[in-house]
């Protein structure tokens, strides 16, 4: 049984919801604004009924639940929280899952499906603290695939490139695509390979708490520091500290950060003796963190001390032939999970697979197959399995890039291949040089599809 707050504005939503909740074990709290569920959850910070997991309607009269997650993460609140949202707002949700969201679920709700969401949040509430933290060496992850098409080969390339070396790291990409994995591979393919890999999603810091969660304090070093703590530089020592969503570290903590980087030494608050650390730091970063530092949000002078070598991971819907693969992986690891045994994917549901744009990317295809196994009776996964909305929307997205869809192969693949230079290019900021060397084209080659596809 467990404590569970409803934020949801829609009452008889609501009353369905907490009753099918109820009859299977659980007590629900209901509230419908965000106001209502913040002082519902203070009333209940630290109490031995203190909720369990918090489900948050997407849009609520008095704001949306993004904001409440991010308010309630500043302030250190780290409740594994679930938001309800319809099909439309995926990109929202898939946003969501930045903000510190463990997870999101389309409206209209599936019971089973709900069920087995809020086992998983169940299962994770003891270990939320820091994103992953494992002083044990990384082993060859059974869960983890490179992709056969070229992109994921030159990915791989700039992995096993860098690896070997001390080389700070950027990983940039969306949401989802992967770049906690890809810090994983470097570090397993390092010298430091037996020594901790230690993550921390940055975006679910609180600004109070982030120097102290990254350097440690001493006791009495502020109000609520009750004994010694060793921050996460020092428990990553020997190893690697992998910093997800960076760009939203604090200036301060930014500061203390370099200094730590350039002088090998933390100081933890309220000390004054300095701690020696042997860290080799990958960031990750969904943004270009050279044009938040040009805004004065992200230090430039960190920024090029993290920049030793960046990597871009993209995005799924330009990874080509490789979304087959992730589908059968993804499909592999959820019989496993649910103890089911779909063996493949209808062929209506294979159109819109590969016609989706897949906006969360990895994440988000990994959720979606996992709602379609658990939802599949049949060997067979078909549209039945999923929802009628999502096959609408999924549809409808499918539809707006007309020259994407038929059966003509050539231009299937010059759309691709147009809106895939437009990224690149997009994310070296027009630099010609760089976007031909990611592109792995020569600039001969980029100026002539530039002219074809008429590229601004
Ligand atoms: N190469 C891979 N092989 C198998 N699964 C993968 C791979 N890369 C990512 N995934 C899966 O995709 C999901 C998202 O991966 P990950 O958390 O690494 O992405 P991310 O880019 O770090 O996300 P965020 O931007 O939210 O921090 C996870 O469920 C992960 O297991």
């Amino acid at each position: 049984m467990a404590h569970l707050l409803l934020v949801e504005d829609d009452t008889t939503f609501s009353k369905l919801l907490s009753n099918f909740l109820g009859k299977h074990g659980h007590e629900v709290q209901v509230c419908s604004t965000i106001a209502g569920a913040k002082d519902a959850i203070r009333s209940k910070a630290g109490a031995s009924d203190d909720f369990a997991v918090l489900m948050l309607d997407y849009r609520l009269p008095d704001g949306n639940s993004l904001d409440l997650l991010k308010s309630l993460r500043e302030e250190g609140n780290r409740t594994p929280a679930l938001i309800m949202t319809s099909f439309n707002d995926i990109r929202t949700a898939v946003n969501a899952m930045q903000s510190g969201a463990f997870d999101y679920i389309t409206k209209p709700v599936n019971p089973e499906e709900l069920l087995m969401v809020l086992k998983e949040a169940l299962n994770r509430k003891t270990t939320v603290s820091v994103k992953t933290t494992s002083r044990k060496p990384e082993k060859q992850s059974l869960d983890f695939i490179e992709g056969n098409s070229k992109i994921s080969k030159q990915l791989y390339e700039y992995v096993r490139l860098v690896a070997p070396t001390d080389m700070s790291v950027i990983i940039q990409g969306e949401s989802g695509t992967g770049k906690e994995h890809v810090a994983k591979s470097i570090h397993r393919l390092s010298k430091r390979a037996d020594g901790p890999f230690v993550a921390i999603d940055c975006g679910s810091l609180s600004k109070d708490l982030a120097a102290s969660e990254l350097f440690g304090h001493k006791k009495g070093a502020f109000t609520g520091a009750l004994t010694d703590k060793i921050g996460q530089f020092e428990a990553a020592d020997g190893g690697t500290l992998f910093l997800d969503e960076i760009g939203n570290l604090g200036y301060d903590v930014q500061i203390k950060l370099l200094r730590a980087l350039q002088e090998r030494i933390v100081v933890p608050i309220g000390s004054t003796q300095p701690v020696k650390v042997d860290v080799r730091l990958i960031a990750a970063t969904n943004e270009d963190l050279l044009t938040i530092s040009s805004n004065g949000d992200f230090r430039e002078d960190l920024y090029h001390r993290l920049n030793e070598f960046k990597i871009q991971v993209p995005a799924l819907r330009d990874r080509g032939e490789d979304l087959g693969v992730f589908i059968q992986h993804f499909v592999d690891k959820a019989n496993e999970e649910l103890d089911k045994n779909v063996r493949q994917l209808s062929k209506e549901v294979m159109d819109i697979f590969m016609k989706y744009d897949w906006p969360g990317n990895l994440r988000e295809l990994n959720n979606v197959i996992k709602r379609l196994v658990l939802l599949s009776k049949e060997e067979t996964a078909d549209l039945k399995a999923l929802p009628q909305e999502m096959i609408t929307t999924m549809e409808n997205i499918a539809a707006k890039p007309a020259l994407a869809t038929g059966s003509d192969l050539k231009l299937l693949q010059e759309t691709h291949e147009k809106e895939m230079i437009e990224k690149v290019l997009q994310d070296v900021r027009y630099n010609k040089s760089k976007a031909a060397k990611l592109l792995n084209i020569d600039r001969k080659t980029l100026y002539y599809k530039i002219e074809k596809y008429h590229i601004e």
